[in-house]
This record gives C-alpha cells, structure tokens and sequence, in this order.
C-alpha cells in the first residue's frame, strides 16, 4: 500500500510543478531530490521502503530521461529559429511556456466581461479572450514567434509572407500537426482531417469529387427541402402569437445534420441522430481537455481519467453504429447503380479496391474513420456559422430587408435552384463578412514533416505552426480602419478588393488543405439563411450573453438567442 501512495504522491508533486511559471530545471532536479530524501526517512520509519524506493527512482530516471530528450529537442528548434531573428517567451524548464500560457488565461478569463452594444460585440475579437497568451505575445514579439509546451516547440505566425506561403504550398512535408491528431483520434480516428502523406492523398482523392460544384449543384433541393422542416418549426412556434424567443443552436445543428445525412449518407437526421448526438458529447468531453493550444496532458497519458474512459466507450459505440450503417447499406449495395453512389458508397468502394492502403489500416477502419469525419466536419461548422450569420443579421435590420428583397425578386415562388442562388448577392456578402468577423475553426495548423521554407524563414523539422484565423480576418493593415465593423459590403468587388492581400482570408483553411466542403457549406449557408429572411424578421434577445467558446471549433457558448416574428 505505501508503495503505490508513495509513487502515486511522487508523481502528484513532480505534475505540481507544472504550476510554477519559469521554473529552472535545475532548480526541479534539487526538489524532486529532496523530496525523495525526504519521504525515504519518514516512510523507513515505519516500514521497510526498498520496494517503494526502487519504483521511486525508476520513475525518476524515466521522467528525466523523457524530459530531458524532449528539452534538447525544442532547445535546438528554438536555436535554428533565433538564429534567423524568431524571438519568443522564455520557456520554463519542463513543460515549456504551458505555466505561463495557463496564468494569462486565468488572469483574462477574470477580467472578461461580455460586450453588452451592438458594435461591441461586432468589434469583439475573440482571440483576446479564447487564447490571450497568442494577443499578449503578439504584442511582445510581432507576429512571428515560437514557444514551446515542453515536449513541443510552436511557430505562432500570422506574418504575411508565411502565411502567403503557407497558403501557396503543395509540400507533403507541411502537414497536420502530430499533436492535434493524436487529441482528436477518438473523433477522426485516421480520417482525412488528420492524416498525412500519401493515405491523405489517398483520402481527398475519394472524397473530393463528392463535394465539387457540379455534385452540389444536385443537391440544391434536399438542402432547401431540410430548411423548410425548419422553417415550419419555428413558424408552429410563433403560432397565433406575434413573435417568439428562439435559441437557434440546435435546430440549425440538427439542419446542417439532416442536410450530411442526406447528402452524402442516403439517411436522414433521424436515422443518424444517435451517432450525431454522441459525436457531440464525444467532442465536448475532448475539448474539456484542456484548450491550450499545441499541449498534450501528459497526466492524462499516466492516469487513465473517467473522462478518458467515457471517451472510449463513446468512440467504441460511435464506432459500431457506423459499422451497422454500412452493412446495412452492403446488404442494398447490389441495387445501388454507379451514376447515384453518395460519398458514403465512394469510401465503401474506395476500401474494397483500394490496394494502397497501408497495411496497418483495416478497410473497416477506414470507412469507419472518414464516415466519423463527415458526419462532423459536416455539420458542426456549418451550424455554427448560421449561428453567427443570424446574430450579426439580428444586429443588422437593414441586411436582412436586402437579402429579403433580393429573394423575393430573384425567387418569388421560393424555390431555389443553382442559378438563382449565385445571383443571391447579399447574402453572399453576408456570409463572406460572418466568416471574416467569426471564424468557426479557429486556426490553420501544420507541421514541418521535413525543414521547409516560408517566405524568408527556413522552418525546421519537427515544429507546429499556428495561424489565428481571426486575427488575420481582423488586421487593420490589411483590411482598414473599419476592420472590426460589420461591413457586408466590402466583398461587393471581391476578395482582392476586400482587403489587401486576399490570400489572408481564410476562413476555409489554406493550400492543399483547403476545406473539402466549401462549396457545399456556401450554398447550404445561402439556403438557410434566405429562407430564414424571407420569412421572418428578428433581432437579439435581451437575454442573449456574448461568449464565443473554443470546443475545436469556435461557437457561441450560451447560443444565439433572437426574438422572431413573422414578415
Ligand atoms: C462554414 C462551414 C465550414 C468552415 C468554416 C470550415 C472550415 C474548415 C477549415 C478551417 C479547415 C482546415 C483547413 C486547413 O487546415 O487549411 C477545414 C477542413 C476540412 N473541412 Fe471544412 N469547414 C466548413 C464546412 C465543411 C463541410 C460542410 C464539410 C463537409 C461536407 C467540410 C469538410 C472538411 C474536410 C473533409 C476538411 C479536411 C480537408 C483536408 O485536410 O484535406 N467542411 N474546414
């Protein structure tokens, strides 16, 4: 019983440390020495320790070693990157600028107060509140920094020739970031978000031609079907009443949800809503984790939490629900003619022929992991960028009579098909502008597989780069004075005469990467939001509280709630 007391409390003191900002690691060692010296005496006073010590000193050797290799790691990036005039913030001995990342969180989130006006919630940037480390360090060193999460080192570049490049680059070599996939496994398992090399070329050569325009051309209509269902709904809300207070997170989730389905799955919300549902909890037990970004939780690594069992169980059963979905879609498969095979029936072929799969990837696997994939990324970011559009659009009366107009003139049955979306101007340039103010995804992030070069800057083997999307989308250089206003129509010309340099509006990712559902998100954006205008009007609730939170993707924490009446 002492034995496990005592290497359990060892390594609760060594993870302690963790709190204390800029310690040196010299400075570990002596105490992690005293330490020992200590609870041998007191320990040897009542039993015999020389199990106990043993295990002790094991764990402090490997602990050391561990630290130690990952120290020299980071320490050499950091030389090649200083060589060439990248400065950053001093790391702390063992875990790096993670004690001091987590101490400006702590400080901002007290002093955070929500924008109450209009125009303060439009101007509010959420990087100052979701990763103050990034505005506080930014300030410091420029746009070009590194730091590092101990076993990690990090390139925060939000300067335009890198990110230009970054942009630009068809290099395997920059690929996604090591430490995001091994987080996220549970919810991408090797899915095409998270793979690199050629098994991700493999990937987005199955997948992409799913999601060109010609494809969601011909599904204009289940998308503008699924938005009807919604429409109805709230309009049996309003009933006889005048008006009504709506919190649209979940039906505008459960819209993007029905449209995946349909579109790509040959199913329905309905049918899929047990797998939708759990990835949900599956992706806010993963970003309950911790939000600092690069960081791994290595005592999550060694104490295997609840937490990390509920994950599992959820991974396993999302999993077998995915399975079930496609034997039963086998058992149809013989009727399933080649001109109507959906995305799901593509990977499903993909898997049976494909002989480049790597040998430590089943064929259940990887339809299991890219049908995981879909199901998320196409919804979840979807939904949350309705949300955002309905919350500036509650801001701004005067957008929602254009897009109303607009439709009544260019729809006036209501009905939509490809031609008249594209000419649906306004709400184009509203979604442009959402997208710029409010990001869903957060970040551009890649890894140097190999040394690569970005503008003048020869990134070394082996480092994270993270680019704040927002913070790009918001920079006053670039985009002018009225940067941080809700201003629809500077997209009126286009992007090259939105901004500055167009190739830093990226809301869909960058390079080869580039969002695979583009498209499909722009004209199921247009749909919903057209159908929500032309029907009703609506402004922000009184009780709504502005909070942008960060669960892998960037959405409203308290949702968006708006008071709806009919036109
Ligand atoms: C407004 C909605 C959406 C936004 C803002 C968005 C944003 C993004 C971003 C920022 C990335 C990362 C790109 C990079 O690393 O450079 C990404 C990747 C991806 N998105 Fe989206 N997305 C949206 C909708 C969708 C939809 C509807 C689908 C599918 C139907 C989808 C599928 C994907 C996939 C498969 C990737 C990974 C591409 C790869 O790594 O090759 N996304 N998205």
């Amino acid at each position: 019983m002492i034995k496990i007391v005592s290497i359990s409390s060892f390594i609760t003191y060594f993870f302690s440390l963790y709190n204390t900002p800029k310690i040196t690691r010299g400075k570990i060692i002596r105490k992690l020495k005293f330490w020992i010296a200590m609870k041998g005496a007191v320990i040897s006073g009542f039993v015999p320790v020389f199990p106990a010590a043993i295990a002790v000193a094991v764990v402090a050797v490997l602990v050391h070693l561990y630290f130690n290799s990952a120290w020299r790691k980071t320490a050499e990036l950091r030389r090649k990157l200083r060589e060439q005039g990248v400065m950053g913030p001093p790391p702390s001995a063992l875990f790096g600028n993670l004690p001091e990342m987590k101490k400006i969180q702590l400080e901002a989130a007290a002093m955070a107060s929500p924008p109450r006006n209009a125009s303060a919630i439009v101007a509010h940037d959420y990087t100052s509140t979701l990763f103050p480390y990034f505005a506080k360090w930014r300030k410091q060193y420029g746009p070009l920094y590194t730091y590092s999460t101990g076993t990690q080192q990090h390139l925060y570049a939000t300067q335009v020739e890198i990110v230009k490049d970054l942009t630009l680059s068809n290099n395997l070599n920059l690929g996604k970031p090591l430490v995001i996939n091994k987080r996220s496994a549970p919810l991408f398992g090797h899915g095409i978000t998270t793979t690199n090399g050629s098994l991700w070329v493999l990937q987005r050569k199955i997948i992409a031609p799913e999601f060109f325009m010609d494809r969601v051309r011909g599904m204009v209509a289940l998308m503008a079907k699924a938005g009807s269902s919604l429409i109805e709904k709230w309009e049996a809300r309003i009933g006889d009443g005048s008006m009504v207070e709506i919190k649209v997170d979940e039906d505008l989730k459960e819209y993007s949800a029905d449209v995946i389905a349909r579109a790509c799955f040959g199913s329905s919300y309905e049918k899929g809503k047990e797998i939708f549902t759990k990835i949900r909890d599956l992706q806010k037990l993963l970003s309950e984790e911790n939000t600092l970004v690069g960081s791994v939780l290595l005592s999550n690594k060694i104490f295997k939490s609840s937490k990390h069992r509920r994950i599992k169980k959820l991974e396993k059963e999302i999993n077998s629900s995915i399975w079930e979905t496609v034997q039963q879609r086998r058992e149809q498969c013989s009727k399933t003619s080649s001109s109507d095979k959906d995305l799901l029936q593509l990977i499903m072929d993909a898997a049976m022929t494909e002989s480049s799969l790597p040998a430590k990837q089943s064929s259940k696997n990887f339809i299991v992991d890219n049908c995981k994939t879909m199901y998320f990324s196409g919804h979840e970011t979807t939904a949350i960028a309705a949300a955002w559009s309905l919350m500036l659009l509650a801001l701004h009366p005067d957008w929602q009579d254009r897009i109303h107009s607009e439709f009544a003139h260019t729809c006036p049955d209501g009905r939509f098909d490809i031609t008249s979306i594209s000419q649906l101007k306004s709400v184009s340039l509203v979604v442009q502008e959402t997208l710029r103010l409010y990001p869903p995804g957060a970040f551009v992030s890649r890894e140097t597989f190999e040394e690569v070069r970005l503008g003048n800057l020869i990134v070394p083997k082996g480092v994270c780069i993270w680019t704040l999307i927002a913070t790009l989308h918001r920079d006053i250089e670039i985009w002018g004075e009225d940067a941080n206003e809700f201003k629809p129509e500077r997209f009126a010309d286009g992007i090259s005469k939105a901004c500055k340099v167009p190739q830093l509006y990226i809301p869909f990712g960058a390079g080869q990467r580039l969002c695979l559902g583009k498209n499909f998100a722009l004209v199921e954006l247009k749909i919903i939001i057209s159908l929500i205008v032309s029907k009703f009007r609506f402004s922000l609730s009184p009780k709504y509280c502005h909070s942008p939170s960060y669960n892998m993707i960037v959405g409203p924490s308290n949702g968006v709630k708006i008071v709806l009446q009919r036109v």
